[in-house]
């Protein structure tokens, strides 16, 4: 049995007096699109940073590629973009790539010849001898793709990689990330874009203050609980409106959505929009998004911290 990508048994890191990670547990399945979420300052790059021993941890169990975490050589076989990562704009996107090879400990000649290919990759061929100067932050985004792959790596550590990439840009990320997968590789990312996650990852984990309060296949988390929703033609009619708020049920123009174990559940809620003249167009069972479970889970954090 092969083993996981990354396996954290207990990680810890404190700043000073600050605990940035009180205690997390991880597990990333090899060949899997691994997505860690969390608000602002939650620790997701301290968790990447600690992984790669950019920063020390202050306490850590467990391993990386079948090794304990910070062995040398596993080290050469990650490959890292750093949130807002920059390469100095003097170089051309050619030149970071080379920057990168050697810095992975890959000969010249083997560097040079790996470069066009992850040019092409990331859809930079065509500006290649071009400075990064004169590069858009997308553009710039790609470079650093780029060379996170230069040493074929089995693990790659996007933090924030869309971060400040227009629409267009980012459904191409979203693709090579993709494309990293079905090259067999792990893709640990780190992000607050939820829905961005949502549509590429197998799995996720929600960091929050330094902890993991959520954490599993997409599918499995999304699926939680049943709900419908409800479609009316047109507004859900005035005075139906606060009775239903008032027994938990989400309207939202024409939509009505609520939680429930079974269809049987919902007959009420249909019996009473019939009674108020109200027109069915659409029900059908739902699932939670990405979004709604963070929001479940960050929202549930808060009230035990209080
Ligand atoms: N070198 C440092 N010294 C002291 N505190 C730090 C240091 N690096 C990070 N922190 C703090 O640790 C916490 C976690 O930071 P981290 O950058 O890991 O969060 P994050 O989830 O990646 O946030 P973001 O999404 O904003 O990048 C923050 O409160 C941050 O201020």
């Amino acid at each position: 049995m092969t083993s996981p990508a990354v396996e954290i048994e207990y990680l810890r890191k404190r700043y000073g007096s600050f605990e940035a990670l009180a205690g997390v547990s991880l597990h990333v399945p090899r060949g899997s699109v691994f997505g860690l979420l969390g608000p602002n300052g939650a620790g997701k790059s301290t968790l990447v940073k600690s992984l790669l021993t950019i920063v020390r941890p202050t306490e850590c169990r467990g391993s990386m590629l079948g090794e304990a975490i910070g062995h040398r050589k596993t080290l050469g076989k990650t490959g890292y973009l750093p949130e807002h990562a920059r390469f100095p704009e003097y170089l051309t996107g050619r030149e970071v790539i080379a920057y990168s090879a050697g810095l992975a400990g890959i000969p010249a000649v083997e560097g040079k010849r790996r470069i066009p290919a992850l040019l092409e990759l990331v859809g930079m061929g065509g500006w290649a001898d071009k400075k990064l100067g004169t590069y858009s932050k997308g553009m710039r985004q790609r470079i650093g793709l780029a060379q996170a792959l230069v040493n074929e790596p089995e693990i790659v550590f996007l933090d924030e990689p869309t971060d400040g990439v227009d629409p267009e840009g980012r459904i191409e990320i979203r693709k090579m990330i993709e494309g990293m997968r079905e090259e067999g590789r792990t893709v640990f990312l780190n992000s607050h874009l939820l829905q961005e996650v949502e549509q590429v990852a197998d799995q996720v984990a929600i960091l929050v203050r330094g902890r993991v309060i959520e954490s599993g296949p997409v599918e499995q988390l999304t699926k939680r609980g049943r709900r419908y929703e409800i479609r009316t033609q047109g507004p859900v009619p005035l005075e139906l409106r606060e009775k239903l708020l008032s027994h938990g049920i989400g309207v939202a123009g024409d939509c009505l959505s609520l939680d429930a174990d079974d269809a049987g559940a919902i007959q009420p809620v249909i019996d009473a929009l019939r009674a108020a003249g109200a027109t069915i167009r659409e029900i059908k069972e739902a699932r939670y998004s990405l979004e709604e479970i963070f929001l479940q889970a960050v929202q549930g954090q808060g009230k035990e911290a209080a």
